[in-house]
């Protein structure tokens, strides 16, 4: 252990009173010694690291006493700060007898408390010989026993306590950098008077910088070290000494030395990602080179445990879970016999090992929703969000602010903060576009450049925001013919249609109709067997609204149905293929225009089974040439609602033909076969 010497001319309390400041720092790490020079004998040596005296001329005269290697520092004292309190609340311009015991050491005291600023007062120095009957106050280093006795008011600040500047000679010269060192510094200088309180701010600050350094390394999850260009440990935080069972010892030390022989493998310089295996832990390594003035200082290591990577991903997960930015299915969840969806299956499996865009195209009820979830899932972004939206089913005003967010106080109603749109949400994931068809014009040209540019700027903001997203898209529509009708863009239909995949509908995968329908029955516990004719008539039908309404038939069947399932059982829309629409048409004969009505149909029926809105209906009529107005389409809405032909949507998704609308198109074909007409005078229904 270091040891500090105290040297000075005979024995007093001085020496306690130094020592007992010396060890307020000290304490522990350094031994503190008196001597005095009344009791030093010639041939006698001091051999203690340091040796301080209380002035100069002492230390000319210790100097025989002390080793070689022993350094001599001359104290540099200071007050108090409570004494210096006392001294400055005497009124300004008082006359103060200041009292020591030498003129000397008196005319040392007045120029030390002008040097600690104590500049208001008039200082008169104590000379044995004089009378001071006018003076009322005294100040004295603890020499009372001199003070005139008819002076009542002694300020004695006792001895002079050990300045910071003092200190910081001594651990310099130790080349001692302990924090418990350092912080009790900070506090004792907080109770003395700094002869330069430069040094004293200054050492302040940088011991907090330093802790804050030290918190922040400590604070990391990572293990940390860093060496010299010469890989010599110059500190660690606490996970790494966590991590490999190390201590202080190692500062210092060659830290490749030191790291093979704890890990036991060769080591680097430069770890890029690389695993190792240690004690049963996987960990994973990089470094990267710092630099003081643009010269290499050192390199920088950081221990990740994997367990903890896994861990946090774990966590995410489960954040976005409970935010419900996960997928619902994955692959697995997908029932398919048919070879037509195996191989859209095997298809869609593939592309969700790319990044690129998907569009999903097929009939409402076919899966799409289904696909795009699994096609997230099995994607490396799958920890990431899988944020979906339907661009149908949100008001076009507020579609936008739903995809870009918006910037706080935007429009009227907005949250205050502002609000991050979905893209920003999905950032590393993926963002599904469900029913893009439906997308407005306006917002069409935004997504282009989503989709070009990878960024997006906030409603109400200029500044560009990077996102990193995949972008997958579904569409019950033909797009092709929406580009052709102006409301779909042709550039953002290339954009979208970089992966297409087409599912089938069910009518087209027979395969799938019957083990859709017992995999459904078994969802809900029900184990039933279909007669050949229920079998057949469920084959027969055109299920136009594919998988959702099969598992809505199932659902009637396993409420309504014993355990043998027969034509009877099944819903009456099933059946009604066959039934006769002859009382509809007459109706709709005395009401209505039947041409318009079979026009109308007809382009319901090229909507493959998808939404059709009032306006595309009023400009597809106009294109084939039949002049009908928007209310008459209303009416016609209205009338087809009524039968149960068209299921009319509120919102923007549109109207949907029903099973029903589509059984009255079959029965008109049988019927105008019968009568001996072309179909083509009745509309071309599909
Ligand atoms: N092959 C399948 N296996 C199991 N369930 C399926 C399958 N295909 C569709 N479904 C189920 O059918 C319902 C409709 O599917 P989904 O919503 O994915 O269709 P969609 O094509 O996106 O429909 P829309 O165009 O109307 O949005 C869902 O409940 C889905 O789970």
């Amino acid at each position: 252990m270091k040891s500090i010497g105290i040297l000075t001319l005979i024995p007093s309390n001085l020496n306690d009173f130094i020592s007992n400041n010396l060890e307020k720092v000290f304490s522990n790490y350094v031994i503190v010694n008196n001597y005095y020079l009344s009791q030093l004998h010639p041939g006698d040596v001091i051999t203690d690291d340091i040796i301080v005296v209380t002035a100069q001329s002492h230390a000319r005269k210790a100097q025989k006493y002390i080793s070689n290697h022993s350094r001599i520092i001359v104290l540099r004292r200071t007050l108090p700060n409570n004494e210096i309190y006392k001294i400055s609340a005497i009124p300004k311009g008082t006359s103060v007898l200041v009292v020591n015991d030498s003129p000397e050491n008196t005319n040392e005291a007045i120029a030390f408390l002008c040097q600690i600023g104590i500049t208001h007062l008039n200082f008169i120095p104590y000379d044995s010989h004089k009378e001071y009957k006018d003076v009322n106050i005294a100040i004295t280093l603890g020499e009372a026993s001199f003070v005139p006795p008819h002076i009542l008011t002694i300020i004695d600040v006792g001895h002079r306590c050990v300045d910071i500047t003092t200190f910081l000679s001594i651990l310099n010269y130790f080349n001692m950098d302990k924090k418990e060192i350092s912080s009790r510094l900070i506090k004792y200088s907080d109770t003395v008077v700094t002869l330069d309180t430069g040094i004293k701010s200054h050492y302040k600050e940088l011991f907090m910088k330093n802790v804050q350094l030290d918190t922040v390394v400590n604070l990391s999850h990572n293990g940390i070290v860093l060496t010299d260009e010469n890989d010599f440990i110059l500190l660690y935080n606490k996970k790494f000494s966590q991590l490999f069972k190390i201590d202080d010892s190692v500062i210092g030390q060659h830290f490749p030395t030191i790291f093979q022989s704890i890990v036991a493998q060769e080591f680097s310089k430069e770890y890029v990602d690389e695993l190792i295996e240690f004690q049963n832990r996987s960990l994973l390594i990089n470094s990267s080179k710092f630099e003081y003035f643009g010269e290499t200082a050192g390199t920088y290591f950081e221990v990740q445990e994997v367990t903890r990577i896994r861990h946090l991903e774990q966590s995410l997960a489960k954040k976005l879970h409970n935010k419900g930015l996960v997928t619902r299915y994955t692959f697995a969840s997908i029932q398919a016999k048919s070879a037509k969806m195996q191989e859209c299956l095997q298809l869609a499996q593939r592309l969700a090992l790319s990044d690129l865009t998907v569009l999903i195209m097929g009939e409402s009820g076919t899966g799409k929703e289904l696909i795009a979830h699994s096609i997230h899932a099995a994607s490396p972004r799958s920890i990431y969000p899988f944020v979906a939206i339907n661009c149908a089913s949100v008001p076009e005003t507020l579609l936008e602010s739903e995809l870009f967010g918006y910037e706080a106080g935007s429009f009227t109603g907005a949250v205050k903060e502002g609000k991050p749109g979905l893209f920003e949400q999905a950032n590393n994931g993926t963002v599904f576009l469900d029913e893009i068809g439906d997308m407005p014009l306006s917002l069409q040209v935004r997504l282009l450049r989503v989709l070009q540019e990878r960024q997006i700027m906030r409603v109400g903001s200029r500044n560009v925001i990077n996102v990193n997203i995949r972008v997958i898209a579904a569409t019950n529509k033909n797009l092709l013919n929406e580009v052709q009708r102006g409301s779909f863009r042709q550039d953002l239909f290339y954009r979208l249609n970089v992966l297409p995949i087409t599912i089938p509908p069910l009518r087209e995968r027979a395969e799938d109709i019957l083990h859709l329908f017992h995999f459904f029955m078994k969802q809900q516990n029900k184990k039933v067997t279909f007669t050949q004719e229920a079998e057949s008539q469920l084959l027969k039908y055109r299920w136009p609204g594919n998988v959702r309404e099969l598992a809505n038939a199932v659902a009637y069947i396993s409420f309504m149905a014993t355990d043998v399932v027969d034509v009877c059982d099944l819903p009456a829309y099933i059946l009604d293929i066959n039934s006769d629409f002859s009382m509809e048409f007459r109706y709709i004969s005395t009401i209505c225009d039947t041409e318009k009505v079979f026009q109308v149909l007809s382009i319901f029926s090229q909507h493959n089974a998808g939404g059709v809105g009032r306006k595309s209906l009023e400009a597809e009529c106009l294109q084939t040439g039949l002049v009908i107005t928007e209310s008459e389409i209303r009416r016609l809405l209205s009338i087809f609602t009524k039968l149960g032909w068209v299921n009319s949507n509120v919102g923007r998704g549109g109207s949907h033909l029903t099973a029903k609308g589509l059984a009255f198109i079959d029965w008109m074909k049988r019927y105008n076969t019968s009568m001996g007409q072309d179909e083509s005078n009745v509309g071309s229904f599909a």
